[in-house]
């Protein structure tokens, strides 16, 4: 294993924002941290930088422990939600930064720069000012930064946050592709699932300063721990396992977990519809109790059929 996290505690005076956490992260791996705000993602990456001191236990690479190692000896690479450019600095002296700090030669440096320009898809981009370049372009430069000295471990915390819906999506591809493609360590802070989900080979899933799940993404999405984190996990209906036709105790149900469908075997009357994006949401009431359906354009009060769709079901534990 490459990063190793052996019973972590972080206190801010009485209060634990990360209790007695262990976690791995093997060589070329990339894991999500993930939970909701104040859950103690932030606390634990600092931790892990070196920014932040444990109260009890220790960080440690390849069995040495980091414990005294300060942040910028550590070799981890750091991008934050905001990039944090030098502003005065071109897009390649940016890059550049941490080569110059290693005392690169110049030849070998610009040489370094552009490949990772090309690998953040900013080829052309090298003398431009930071400043004027959108909030998207400007987080692949933080990356191509952090990436550039070839950091053992990368350190990304909400990278995406501050970008519109749309560039976020696919720019989480593209960090995928290309934490994938430079074989790169990782360690990713993100409250969104999706995100989480399209970056990492294993999500870890905090809740009030403790890991409570890890898992690959498919394995969390399709059976979380407890009903806490299937509600986190998008569930907003708890039934039992049989009503979906499961032989378990308990399932979470997404709102995409009923579709209507005239071959379904669950019957129901549409009591409210709103349109969405791309398909109208529907709330059906089955049996007394009111379930949320995706289906076409109906009317109130239709009787309509339902079929289930297992992708928006999840076993709970
Ligand atoms: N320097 C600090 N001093 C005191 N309390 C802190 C400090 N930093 C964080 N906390 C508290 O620790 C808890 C965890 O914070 P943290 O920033 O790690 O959460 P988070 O999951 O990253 O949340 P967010 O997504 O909102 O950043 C919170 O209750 C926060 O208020």
């Amino acid at each position: 294993m490459a990063l190793e996290l052996d019973s972590i505690t972080v206190r801010y005076g009485q209060m634990a924002a990360v209790s007695d956490v262990s976690l791995s992260v093997a060589d070329g791996e990339v894991v999500a941290l993930l939970g909701p705000s104040g859950c103690g993602k932030s606390t634990l990456l600092r931790t892990v930088a070196g920014l932040e001191k444990p109260t009890s236990g220790s960080v440690s690479w390849d069995t040495t422990d980091l414990t005294g190692v300060p942040v910028h000896r550590r070799e981890f690479g750091l991008v934050f939600q905001d990039g944090q450019l030098f502003p005065h600095r071109t897009v390649a002296g940016n890059v550049a930064f941490g080569l110059r700090m290693k005392k690169v030669e110049r030849e070998a440096r610009d040489k370094r720069v552009l490949s990772l320009l090309e690998l953040v898809g900013l080829e052309g981009y090298a003398d431009r000012r930071v400043t004027q370049l959108s909030g998207g372009e400007q987080q692949r430069v933080a990356l191509a930064r952090a990436l550039a000295p070839s950091p053992r471990l990368l350190l990304l915390d909400e990278p995406l946050s501050a970008l519109d819906r749309a560039l976020r999506e696919q720019l989480a591809v593209d960090l995928a592709r290309l934490l994938r493609e430079a074989a790169t360590t990782a360690l990713v802070v993100t409250h969104d699932h999706d995100e989480a989900f399209t970056l990492a080979d294993r999500v870890a899933i905090m809740s009030r300063g403790r890991i409570v799940q890890v898992g690959p993404p498919a394995e969390v999405w399709s059976s979380p721990v407890d009903v806490e984190t299937a509600k986190f996990l998008g569930c907003n209906k708890f039934v039992p396992g049989s009503f979906v036709g499961l032989d378990v105790e308990r399932v979470g149900l997404r709102a995409t977990a009923l579709r209507v469908d005239s071959d379904g075997l669950i019957e129901g009357t549409v009591v409210e519809r709103v349109h969405r994006r791309d398909h109208v949401r529907l709330l059906v009431e089955i049996d007394g109790e009111e379930y949320e359906a995706v289906g076409p354009m109906t009317e109130i009060g239709d009787r309509v059929r339902l079929e289930i769709d297992l992708d928006g079901v999840a076993r709970i534990g």
